[in-house]
């Protein structure tokens, strides 16, 4: 079933969530403001608004943000005309407070991401979301460590708790082609009319666009990316790109392309520290299945330790690290530099 009348899909810019992380968390105010502002008129139906780590992200290990998230989320619903405003929150690091607060400031549609096997902890937390009156996304995040089959009886899990749609999350960059559409049908296969599924890419690869495109075609209703690509890692699947790819195969997204184009060039780069590159350390993640909000992590201790970045990197994918093991980052470094 399609998502609306109008719509083929409804796409979700994560820039001043995901983009959170390349910026390492330091947006103001004023940045949510102009960045909703354009969105919202380029016909963007969904934007997510947070740290990049979700609700209580902002600590020590994961960074400290410059502003209150919620403070953004109310500058981001002050803002939108149209536009949803969706957060994050990653059970643990977030509570159930923190989405109590999120629904009185004005967001609307309350996404949890677990690790794609941890689907149960998150149960109590579609529950409230759904009683606040919540629309409810899951986030199976780091898609690509496990199988099509795991995955499905992940999302039913949430399904069942109450989440409505159910994404597969590429965290790595690392998912290729069918890899990414053989797990959406999946989902689609066991979830049926009981939760929507969506695909949320990062571009470590290269492969946002078409992943994305293949995600549509195995039957995913709705879709992530940032504009300019503001994302972790080589950052997310490009807005702008997937807006002007999905209108050419007809796949209606309800968003202009050109105003997101211009958006992208004119409103969100300035605002960027620098443009999300595929370069060694992206590509080291896509390829070797590395989280990819573990980029500036393993940055910052390169430098500390006068290490190189990639082999940090390469190790964290020999261990199979997941989000929440940043502080192992640390460890690799101090291993890598005492080798030396
Ligand atoms: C908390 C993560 O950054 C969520 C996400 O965007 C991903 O896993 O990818
Ligand atoms: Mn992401």
């Amino acid at each position: 079933m399609p998502y609306s009348a109008d719509l083929d899909i409804r796409v979700t810019d994560s820039s001043l969530r995901d983009g959170s992380h390349a910026k390492q968390h330091q947006f103001t105010a004023e940045h949510v403001q102009s960045v909703v502002a354009a969105l919202d008129d380029a016909g963007v139906p969904v934007i997510e608004v947070t740290h990049g780590d979700g609700l209580g992200g902002s600590s020590f290990n994961y960074g400290f943000s410059l502003t209150p998230e919620q403070e953004l989320i109310k500058a981001a619903v002050a803002t939108a005309k149209n536009a949803k405003i969706a957060f994050l929150m990653l059970p643990g690091l977030g509570i159930q407070d923190d989405i109590r607060e999120a629904a009185d400031n004005g967001a609307s549609i309350c996404r949890i991401a677990t690790h794609c096997t941890e689907a149960d902890i998150a149960v109590q937390h579609f529950g409230l979301a759904r009683k606040l009156g919540l629309e409810t996304v899951g986030f199976l995040m780091m898609a690509h460590s496990r199988p099509p089959e795991v995955l499905a009886r992940q999302a039913r899990i949430m399904a069942d708790a109450g989440c409505q749609c159910v994404y597969v999350v590429d965290s790595a960059g690392a998912l290729i082609m069918e890899q990414t559409s053989d797990r959406v049908a999946a989902l689609v296969a066991e979830l049926g009319s009981d939760a929507q599924v969506g695909f949320h890419g990062h571009e470590n690869l290269g492969l946002g666009v078409a992943n994305s495109i293949l995600a549509v075609r195995a039957g995913a209703l709705q879709i992530d990316g940032s504009t300019r690509r503001f994302g972790a890692g080589a950052g997310n699947t490009p807005v702008e790109a997937f807006a002007a790819a999905a209108e050419r195969l007809g796949i209606r997204t309800g968003i202009d392309t050109i105003k997101i184009i211009d958006a992208a060039e004119d409103v969100v780069r300035p605002i960027m520290d620098g443009e999300c590159l595929l370069d060694r350390m992206a590509l080291t993640m896509g390829y070797t299945g590395v989280y990819s909000s573990f980029l500036k992590h393993a940055d910052r201790q390169a430098k500390k330790y006068g290490v190189p970045g990639a082999e940090i990197l390469l190790e964290a994918g020999r261990r199979k690290l997941v989000g929440g093991q940043e502080d192992q980052l640390i460890e690799i470094a101090v291993a890598l530099a005492a080798k030396k």
